[in-house]
């Protein structure tokens, strides 16, 4: 290997994606020397392998849903689906996992970047073997920023690791539509997923180990996409532990606990997400390479590990943000924490973190909106809880839409004064989200948001009708 280069930047930025992107290029603008590395793609996983191109299939599975609904509202519709286009679009977005056009905005805001992997090798020290075979040693003189994000993380289901398993990155690559598909895990990327491909066309199987689809929402949430899948022809199979995974003749066996036996032409494991903490070196901070997420204040600085670090000649601070520090998988979260990175490390103050009123939508349809703490996340809390629910069918917007397409609803969780936390299932949940996040947010009292006038006829009146439930609880 050709002797290692030594550069000293300002700051080191390890991973590109969402938040990387965000804080490195801002520094580069503030006049910083910054160096972002990247393995893979600048942009990460959201507009590679994420949010856009998972949401590029969603549209065009709503569409075909949406004309499901026509008869019986406006006249007759046969639709044939085709992936072709969705792939095509995909193709479009992705570049086709290129990412030229995003490193070279890095570079033309003033910013080094290196391909390779990097790793914290000692006290400010960042080493990057670049995929070039390079090694080159970074002695940032200001500041190392970890945004690394995470990867899928795969059970240990005997059978499973030898067989040509999909994650959301070789299904968002594929071209062609599996005759059927089996998806491991009913959270927000097999959900999500699972029904878009079935409503183009794929037979989908849902394989959820714990006992309700999105388990970590509200029951009523639950319910109704368990609900909805099933009537698009999904398979819905809860409460399911898998004993062993067969791989023969091109085709997939889910053998399960219980006896039953699934088969599909191909398996989607989407069981969640690990922090690969030994990849990034994180051993030097003192974290354990099997803790879940790399621990951080309120400023995105990570917290040290008393008597390994910070240690005294550790010239620089820390900062981590993303799907790294636990505080929520989402981009938003990403950038949300870069923008208070960038804040500490210019110096420029302002507002601290606050993961009160965190933010996530599900995009099924209905989308499956919900923002703070669940029901049952306040009651464990300890916190004095009364709760609300208003089904959107029974609204007047519910009605004009038509029973095929009106399932939703509300349900607002209020402790004293003010929501902790709210859901808005139904047709643009995810959009209606956005009032009930301010609410959370900003802690509005419930007299105000009773105090408020809500335009006619829309799914957010049903945001009144459940504040007068809880007003008058
Ligand atoms: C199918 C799917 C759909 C999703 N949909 C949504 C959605 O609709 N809305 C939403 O908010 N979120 C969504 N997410 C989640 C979202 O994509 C992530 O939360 C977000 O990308 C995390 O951003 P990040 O900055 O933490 O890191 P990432 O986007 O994961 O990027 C990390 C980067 O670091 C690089 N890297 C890792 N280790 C190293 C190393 N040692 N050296 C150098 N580089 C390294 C990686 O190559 C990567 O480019 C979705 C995720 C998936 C998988
Ligand atoms: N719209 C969005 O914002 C969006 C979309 C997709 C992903 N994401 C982010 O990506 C993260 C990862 O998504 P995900 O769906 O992989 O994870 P998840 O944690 O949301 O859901 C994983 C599901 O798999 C189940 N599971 C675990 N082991 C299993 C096993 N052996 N057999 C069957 N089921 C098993 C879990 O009980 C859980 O319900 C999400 O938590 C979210 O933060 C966000």
């Amino acid at each position: 290997m050709p002797a290692s280069a030594r550069e000293t930047p300002d700051v080191v930025v390890i991973g590109m994606g969402p938040g990387g992107e965000d804080v490195a290029g801002r520094l580069a603008d503030a006049g910083l020397d910054v160096v972002g590395v990247d393995e893979r793609l600048v942009g990460g996983e959201c507009p590679y392998y994420g949010c856009i191109p998972s949401k590029i299939m969603v549209r065009s599975a709503d569409l075909v849903g949406e004309a499901w609904r026509i008869p019986g509202m406006a006249g007759i519709v046969r639709v044939h689906p085709d992936f072709h286009p969705v792939a095509r679009r995909v193709r479009e977005a992705t570049h086709n996992w290129d990412d030229k056009a995003a490193v070279d905005r890095f570079t033309g805001r003033g910013g080094r970047f290196l391909r390779g992997t990097a790793r914290l090798t000692g006290p400010g020290e960042v080493t990057v073997l670049g995929t070039d075979g390079r090694e080159t040693v970074l002695m940032p003189r200001q500041a190392v920023v970890l945004a690394t994000g995470s990867e899928p993380s795969t059970p240990p289901v005997p059978g499973l690791a030898g067989t040509p398993y999909w994650t959301n990155r070789e299904l968002i690559e594929t071209e062609e539509l599996p005759e059927s598909l089996l998806v491991l895990g009913g959270g927000a990327i097999g959900l999500e997923l699972g029904q878009a491909l079935q409503r183009l066309g794929c037979a989908v199987t849902v394989v959820e180990v714990g006992p309700r689809l999105l388990g970590r929402e509200e029951p009523e949430s639950s319910d109704l996409v368990t609900r909805v899948l099933t009537g698009d022809g999904v398979a819905v199979h809860t409460g399911t532990e898998l004993a062993s995974v067969e791989y023969r003749d091109g085709r997939f066996q889910l053998i399960c606990r219980r006896g039953e036996r699934l088969s599909g032409e191909r398996l989607l494991v989407a069981t969640g997400r690990r922090v690969p903490m030994d990849r990034i070196g994180a051993g030097v901070l003192g974290i354990p390479s099997d803790a879940r997420v790399v621990p951080i204040d309120e400023r995105c600085r990570v917290v040290g590990t008393p008597g390994v670090w910070p240690v005294e000649g550790w010239p620089v601070g820390v900062w981590a943000i993303g799907d790294i520090t636990g505080k929520g998988a989402f981009t938003h979260m990403s950038m949300y924490q870069a923008d208070i990175t960038v804040r500490a490390i210019l110096g420029q103050g302002g507002a601290p973190a606050r993961y009160h009123a965190v933010p996530r939508v599900t995009f099924t349809d209905p989308e499956i909106g919900a923002v703070g703490l669940t029901e049952a996340d306040a009651r464990a809390q300890g916190l004095p809880v009364r709760a609300a629910v208003t089904e959107l069918a029974a609204s007047s917007r519910g009605y004009i839409h038509g029973a095929n397409g009106n399932a939703g609803f509300i349900k607002l969780v209020a402790s004293g004064d003010t929501l902790v936390g709210a859901t808005s299932a139904g047709p643009s949940g995810g959009e209606l989200l956005g009032l009930l996040s301010l609410a959370v947010s900003a802690r509005i009292p419930l007299s105000e948001l009773a105090a408020t006038i809500w335009a006619y006829p829309t799914f957010h009146r049903a945001v009144g009708t459940a504040v007068a439930e809880l007003v008058q609880s």
